[in-house]
């Protein structure tokens, strides 16, 4: 059996933290090698998710032996040796000529359908993948995390999105608790509220019908209600419910004063609703948002209390915090330490925002979408099961083929929000270096994930795509769109059109152009080499029947599969985000420097000389500065 280091208290916070950091500062800078880090954190791995003993584990010592990484295991090392042959011998149009090994790469499920005939894979490498899927024992990782294991380790927490939108009779016990009947408690809530804010039963202070919703909130308190939003906009039942029946939402994300600016431009503060979303209800930028917008209300209708209670709503797992703002608990809707702050859309965090905008019903079709792609995720076997499929393409492009970006292109200007969303979703996820065990990983994890809607990709960075670095794509399009347009005297209508690129696209990757291919065009020889695209170049396609707020889940669902399934892979915790606290405490630093300095005329001290001739230039302009000189170049 596997063996694992002994568990210490969890997490480790203020003086503890920094012992451990400053007895080990060699570690932060450390090359990768794969030794054990003796700080493991939160409950010790049950058997179901240690990684099967790679080749040199040692399962009949007493002594604890340091937890394998997955790359030690034969099927990653199969694997390994397999891409040999594919760098080496076979290029894309080969692949996508053999019409069988095209036929069994493609999956279908409820109106989903995927190719992932143009990855840079042969029917081979399909199997080796799921070799590794078996050899990690993937199914059980899944059922961990559906059924509510403290898999987020390094926070003892369980993780588990898939409960906000599991059925009512569905029953997942937490500690005791089924957490899917709290579920329910909430969002029929937040029916109930919005409901009686849009029929105008609960008004403003001066009595006028709320008809403006600004949502402050960032990170996964903004990203995923914000593409939700976006995506609904054009969707005719969202849009009928929303803009046309007099509605606006705006979202309110950075601190930045232009941010509130515009979050707050045209709107009547008597008419507004302000949602404040939060998951712990500390986050600096959404506390001085919120603070900054209570006191718009003021200016405009006084400081009574009834100001804050009838126009200023939160969603948060921190009831004491949202209190202390002077929120009332009736305008609090709850979520919990289960659900991540990225994975939160499902929960109040995106229930709220969306139900007051599109109505409620709009929200529950989004839920049922999420609904049935998880289910698929439990059910499906592997070799069938999309969101896995996703997940092992991710980790063959990253970890074997080395490629270490990847781009989405969703085909509808409707989803211009969803590359963000996914970016966080992703990169918050698995932008790792150690695994779950705290041992560092020898081999590449975590995607740079970036997007843009198509075609106006093809029009900036798809230059690059073509000819410069190798960057897996995914391709989403829509067989019917949101908007169609009558033809008018062109071959094709819009929709068409669009989709045209979106067929085109892939095979212009995969199949590139070659240099005989140009000569045949009659192209001079110094243009060729300019001229000829290599080729080769791997994506995966997602064709959905038009877009609303059921497939929304859907692709919401997937993505944030993709990425747990790659974690799983990689035994690496998808679901901490220790990566995000350095530079916070650091700006904690400055904003008590720039207090002292600016209001109490404190020097600038304790910063390296960088930092301070910068912040020092801020404060002063170029006063001080070593290079107040003007040179005139003329
Ligand atoms: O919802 P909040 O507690 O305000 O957190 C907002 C965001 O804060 C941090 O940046 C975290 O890394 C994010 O995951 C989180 O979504």
């Amino acid at each position: 059996m596997q063996a694992f280091v002994a568990p210490t208290a969890l997490p480790l916070r203020g003086k503890a933290a920094a012992a451990a950091f400053s007895a080990r500062p060699s570690d932060v800078f450390a090359s990768r090698r794969a030794t054990p880090r003796m700080v493991v954190l939160g409950k010790p791995p049950t058997p179901s998710n240690v990684p099967a003993p790679g080749p040199d584990g040692d399962s009949s010592s007493s002594k604890p032996s340091t937890p394998a990484l997955v790359s030690t295991l034969p099927q990653w090392k199969a694997l390994q040796k397999h891409k040999e042959s594919i760098i080496d011998q076979t290029h894309l149009r080969e692949l996508l000529d053999d019409d069988e090994r095209v036929l069994q790469l493609a999956a279908e499920y409820d109106g989903v359908f995927m190719d992932y005939s143009r990855q840079r894979i042969s029917l081979e490498t399909k199997k080796l993948l799921l070799e590794l899927a078996e050899a990690v024992n993937l199914k059980q990782r899944i059922k961990d995390m559906v059924s509510g294991k403290r898999i987020n380790t390094t926070e003892n927490r369980a993780v588990l999105h898939t409960a906000l939108r599991a059925k009512k009779s569905e029953v997942v016990m937490l500690d005791g608790v089924n957490v899917v009947e709290q579920v329910h408690t909430v969002l029929d809530r937040i029916r109930t509220f919005t409901e009686t804010v849009r029929s105008g039963k609960h008004v403003g202070a001066s009595g006028k019908h709320i008809k403006n919703f600004v949502a402050v909130g960032i990170g996964g308190s903004y990203l995923g209600p914000d593409f939700l939003y976006e995506a609904l906009k054009t969707d005719p039942a969202a849009s009928s419910a929303g803009q046309q029946a007099g509605y606006s939402l705006h979202f309110l994300a950075n601190v930045d004063p232009v941010d509130v600016k515009r979050a707050l431009d045209g709107f009547d503060p008597e008419e507004t609703m302000v949602i404040v979303v939060s998951k712990t209800f500390t986050t600096r930028e959404t506390i001085v948002n919120a603070k900054t917008v209570r006191t718009w209300l003021w200016d405009a209708m006084g400081t009574d209390p009834k100001v804050v209670r009838q126009h200023m709503v939160a969603c948060s797992t921190n009831l004491a915090k949202t209190k202390d703002f002077g929120i009332s608990p009736e305008n609090v809707f709850p979520f919990w330490d289960w659900v991540g702050g990225r994975y939160s859309v499902c929960s109040s965090v995106g229930a709220l925002p969306l139900s007051l905008m599109y109505g409620f019903n709009t929200f529950d079709k989004f839920l049922n979408g999420a609904r049935s792609i998880d289910k698929h995720l439990v059910n499906a076997p592997l070799d069938r099961n999309i969101p896995v499929l996703m997940g092992l393409m991710g980790v063959w492009n990253m970890s074997f083929m080395g490629y270490k970006s990847r781009a989405m292109h969703p085909y509808t200007e409707a989803l211009n929000k969803l590359p963000a969303h996914i970016q966080q979703v992703d990169m918050e996820s698995n932008g790792k270096h150690v695994s779950r065990h705290g041992v560092d990983l020898d081999f590449e994890v975590g995607e740079v994930d970036f997007g843009e809607p198509g075609t106006l990709g093809q029009h900036s960075f798809f230059q690059l795509l073509h000819m410069g670095q190798v960057v897996p794509c995914t391709f989403i399009g829509f067989i019917e769109s949101q908007n169609p347009t009558c033809q008018d005297g062109e071959p094709v209508s819009n929709h068409d059109e669009l989709m045209s690129n979106f067929f085109a696209q892939p095979d212009a990757l995969a199949r590139g152009k070659t240099s005989e291919e140009c000569r045949a065009e009659g192209r001079s020889e110094d243009l060729i080499p300019h001229i000829t695209f290599t080729g080769n170049r791997p994506s995966l396609s997602l064709l959905l029947p038009v877009l609303n707020a059921y497939t929304c889940g859907q692709l919401l669902s997937l993505f944030e599969h993709r990425t747990a399934v790659q974690g799983f892979v990689w035994d690496i915790n998808s679901f901490d985000q220790w990566g995000v606290e350095l530079g916070k405490v650091l700006a904690t630093k400055v904003r008590k420097q720039l207090n002292q300095a600016r209001y109490h005329g404190k020097p600038v001290a304790d910063f390296n000389a960088s930092t301070k001739r910068m912040v020092e230039r801020y404060l002063f302009g170029s006063v001080g500065c070593a290079f107040d000189e003007i040179i005139d170049y003329e």
